[in-house]
Formats: structure tokens, C-alpha cells, sequence
């Protein structure tokens, strides 16, 4: 099992949430604004804020993340895990033109990878000596893609990727990352959009108050729902509208 977590909790923000994701399956994580989505991502990548404490299991190809040091930690992340955040800014150096950043994985894990390789794999040929701010959100969140995968992690997290982005955007950014996402990674999506569900996640778990309340396919989830919750959030979204 490529992730495995047992029991986690996070202060009483997270409770005891438990779920697998094997090598190559991607999983949705749904539920409304303050549900624990985003801190269950941040435990799982060693990310918390220092107030909270994550109790519980979060093992790694069986290798027990909780704990680890900072150090083990680091060494993890941008190589084995990886995360992409709902915001491109906050992952990118305004300072540091983009074909440097793109090869910084690479080269913090002892690995080397031609920047024009790396950026034209996510559509952005010829943008190596830009740096961030010329370019759109849409551009910057396909470096950050590009950053993210260059090491072709066992685990990728994303954090609502699309959500700052148009809508015709947001469509490039998700075919991208599910072409470009190796076969043998995870991924673990959180979105509070349903269709995006439909469209990359074959199994969804739903979050509701820190708990996971319903996990299955997303066919069965989001076609016979069983909690009452997931019937509201299904109620509530304009995904038969959509398709
Ligand atoms: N550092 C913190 N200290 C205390 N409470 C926090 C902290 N960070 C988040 N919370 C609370 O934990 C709960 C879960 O937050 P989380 O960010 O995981 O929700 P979410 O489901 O990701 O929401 P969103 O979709 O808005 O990102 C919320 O009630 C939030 O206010």
C-alpha cells in the first residue's frame, strides 16, 4: 500500500480518520469549507502549523511518517511526496526564474533534470528564464506541477489546485495533472467540486466535521449516496447539470 493512514487525528480538528491509497489510485477528498481537509493533507506531509499534533498513523510504502523528523521529513518531501497548493505563489520564489525551480527537487535529492524537459512536459516550452510573475495562474501552477512531479513522487497531495484558477484554465490544469501524473503515483485530491471528482478520482472519501462520514467509488458515492450529508453536498452541486 503506497499510503496507509490509521486513526489520525489532529488536536480534535481531525478525528480518527482512517484510509489507504494504493499505487496508482486516485482518491477525492470532499466536504464542506473547515471539514479537516486541508490539516488532514498537512499531517499526512509533515506541514501542521506548530500549535496542532497529529496522533494516529501515516505510513508511507509501510514506513512511519508521524514522528519522523524534520530532517527525514525534508528529505521526503518534493521526492517521494508532494503537494500542490490551491494558491502558485506560495510554492514558487518571485525572485528565481522559473527553469531554476522547476530543477530545485532535483537537485536538493541529488538528482539532475534538464529545466526545458521539465517545463515542456506541462506545455510551457521556451519559459525557463521567466520568472513567476510573468506568467498567468494558469502557467504557474503548471511549474508548480512540473516541480511537484519532477521527482515522480510515490504521493501527491493537491489542495484545491484549480480553485483560484478560470474555468477554462482550470480544465487545462486537470487534464495536465492526469496525464502527466506517473502511473505508479497516488494522488489524493481535495476539492469541494464534485465534477472535478467525477472527472479524475476513481474512489472518494467525505469529509464532514473532521470525520470521514462515507468513502467508496465515486460512481457509488456520487450516484447512491449513503450518508445524509453526501446527499445534501450532491443536492447542493450542479454536477447532473453539468453532464
Ligand atoms: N492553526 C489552526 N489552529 C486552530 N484551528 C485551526 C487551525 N488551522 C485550521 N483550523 C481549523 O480546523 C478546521 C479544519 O480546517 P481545514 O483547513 O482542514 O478545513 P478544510 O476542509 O480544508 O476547509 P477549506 O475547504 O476551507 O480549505 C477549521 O475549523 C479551521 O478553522
Amino acid at each position: 500500500m503506497t499510503l496507509s493512514v490509521r486513526g489520525l487525528s489532529v488536536n480534535s480538528l481531525v478525528r480518527d480518520v482512517s484510509f489507504e491509497i494504493g499505487a496508482g489510485e486516485r482518491v477525492g477528498l470532499i466536504g464542506e469549507s473547515g471539514s479537516g481537509k486541508s490539516l488532514t493533507a498537512l499531517a499526512i506531509m509533515g506541514l501542521l502549523p506548530e500549535e496542532l499534533r497529529a496522533s494516529g498513523s501515516v505510513s508511507l510504502h509501510g514506513r512511519e511518517l508521524l514522528g519522523l523528523s524534520e530532517k527525514d521529513l525534508s528529505r521526503l518531501r518534493g521526492d517521494e511526496l508532494a503537494m500542490v497548493f490551491q494558491e502558485p505563489m506560495t510554492a514558487l520564489n518571485p525572485a528565481m526564474r522559473i527553469g531554476r525551480q522547476v530543477t530545485e527537487p532535483g537537485r536538493i535529492h541529488g538528482r539532475r533534470h534538464r529545466a526545458e524537459d521539465l517545463l515542456a512536459a506541462v506545455g510551457l516550452p521556451g519559459t525557463a528564464r521567466a520568472y513567476p510573475h510573468q506568467l498567468s495562474g494558469g502557467q504557474r501552477q503548471r511549474v508548480v506541477l512540473a516541480m511537484a512531479l519532477a521527482n515522480e513522487p510515490s504521493l501527491l497531495i493537491c489542495d484545491e489546485p484549480t480553485t483560484a484558477l478560470d474555468v477554462t484554465v482550470q480544465a487545462q490544469i486537470l487534464s495536465l495533472i492526469k496525464t502527466s501524473l506517473p502511473a505508479e503515483s497516488a494522488l489524493l485530491f481535495i476539492t469541494h467540486d464534485l465534477a472535478v471528482v467525477a472527472s479524475v478520482c476513481e474512489r472518494v472519501l467525505v469529509m464532514l466535521d473532521g470525520e470521514i462520514v462515507e468513502a467508496g467509488s465515486t460512481r457509488e458515492v456520487l450516484t447512491q449516496p449513503k450518508h445524509e450529508y453526501t446527499r445534501k453536498l450532491l443536492a447542493a452541486s450542479d454536477l447532473e447539470a453539468r453532464r
